[in-house]
C-alpha cells in the first residue's frame, strides 16, 4: 500500500488528514475516494485531492474526462440529476458536504460561474442584488453597498456605475460574464467554481477575466475548469490533469507544465491527444 493509501485509510477511520502531511498550506476542500456514477456509467474513479485556500486550482483534461462533473460535486450541483450516485467524502471547512441537509448554505459558501453568462432579464443592479435579496436583505443602503463592492470586486464598476438600472442583457459578452462573477461575489462565498468561464469570450475579454481571477484569489479560493492550456498555466497555482474520470496528476502548475511526472500528462499538454 502506498503512503497516500495509508493516509486515506487513516482518514476513513476518523478526521480527514491532509494528503501532504508536511504541507504548510491549508486545504479548504478535502476530497477522498470520490466515485460518481450516472446510472450504470461511472464518471469519476476514486478521486482524492486537497484544494488549498486562496489559490487558483485548474482542472484540465480532454473532453468527457469528468472535469465538470468533478467541479459540480463541490457544491452538489449534481444532486439536480436523478441518475447520479456518489460515494466518498468531500469535506469543506471541516464539514462533510454530502452529510449536510443545508444545500442552500453550501451553495452560498461555494458559488459558481458557468461557461455562458446566465444573467436574468433585469437590471445590472437587480442581477447583483438578487442573491442577497433572496436571503432576505431589504435595506437599500446595505444593498447599494454590496452591489458596489461586488461590481468593484469583479473589476467592472467603472464600466457600469452610470447605468446600473439598465438591462444587464445590453452589455457585451465579456461584461456579462464579469457581472456573473459580481453576482457570485455578492453572496460572499469562500469558494468560487468556474466552469470554462472564458470559452465564449473574445481574447480581450478573456484577458480581463483572467486578470480578475488573479486578483480575486486574494479573497477567494477558485477552482476553474479550462480547455485552454495557456490559461491554466497563466492563472493557476495548482493543476489537476483528469483522464477517463481519474486524476492522473495533481501538482504545482509550474511543475505540471515543465516537468510532468506522467507520460499521459506530457502527451496531453504537448497536444499529442485531446
Ligand atoms: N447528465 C449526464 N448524464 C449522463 N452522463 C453524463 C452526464 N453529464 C456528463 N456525463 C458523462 O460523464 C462523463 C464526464 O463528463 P463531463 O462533462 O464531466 O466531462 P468534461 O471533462 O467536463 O467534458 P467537456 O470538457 O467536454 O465539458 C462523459 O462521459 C459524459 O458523457
Amino acid at each position: 500500500m502506498n503512503s497516500i493509501e495509508t493516509k486515506l485509510n487513516k482518514a476513513r477511520t476518523g478526521k480527514i488528514t491532509p494528503i501532504k502531511q508536511d504541507s504548510e498550506e491549508k486545504a479548504i476542500i478535502s476530497v477522498r475516494d470520490l466515485n460518481l456514477f450516472y446510472g450504470e456509467k461511472q464518471a469519476l474513479f476514486s478521486v482524492s485531492m486537497d484544494i488549498q485556500e486562496k489559490e487558483v486550482t485548474a482542472l484540465i483534461g480532454p473532453s468527457g474526462c469528468g472535469k465538470s462533473t468533478f467541479l459540480r460535486t463541490l457544491n452538489r450541483m449534481n444532486d439536480l440529476i436523478d441518475s447520479v450516485q456518489i460515494n466518498g467524502d468531500i469535506v469543506i471547512d471541516n464539514e462533510n458536504i454530502y452529510q449536510t441537509n443545508d444545500v442552500i448554505k453550501l451553495r452560498t459558501k461555494v458559488g459558481m460561474v458557468f461557461q455562458k453568462a446566465n444573467l436574468f432579464p433585469m437590471s445590472i443592479y437587480d442581477n447583483v442584488a438578487y442573491g442577497p435579496r433572496m436571503q432576505g436583505l431589504k435595506n437599500k443602503k446595505e444593498l447599494d453597498k454590496i452591489v458596489e463592492e461586488s461590481l468593484r470586486g469583479a473589476a467592472i464598476w467603472d464600466e457600469v456605475k452610470d447605468r446600473l438600472k439598465t438591462s444587464a442583457l445590453g452589455l457585451s459578452g465579456g461584461q456579462q460574464q464579469r457581472i456573473c462573477i459580481a453576482r457570485a461575489i455578492a453572496m460572499k462565498p469562500e469558494i468560487i467554481l468556474m466552469d470554462e468561464p472564458t470559452s465564449a469570450l473574445d481574447p480581450i475579454s478573456t484577458l480581463k477575466v483572467e486578470e480578475l481571477i488573479e486578483k480575486m484569489k486574494k479573497d477567494f479560493t477558485i477552482v476553474i475548469v479550462t480547455h485552454n492550456m495557456q490559461q491554466a498555466a497563466r492563472i493557476s497555482d495548482k493543476t489537476a490533469f483528469f483522464l477517463n474520470g481519474e486524476v492522473i496528476e495533481y501538482e504545482q502548475t509550474d511543475k505540471i507544465f515543465s516537468m510532468p511526472n506522467d507520460q499521459r500528462t506530457e502527451d496531453y499538454i504537448t497536444g499529442r491527444f485531446g
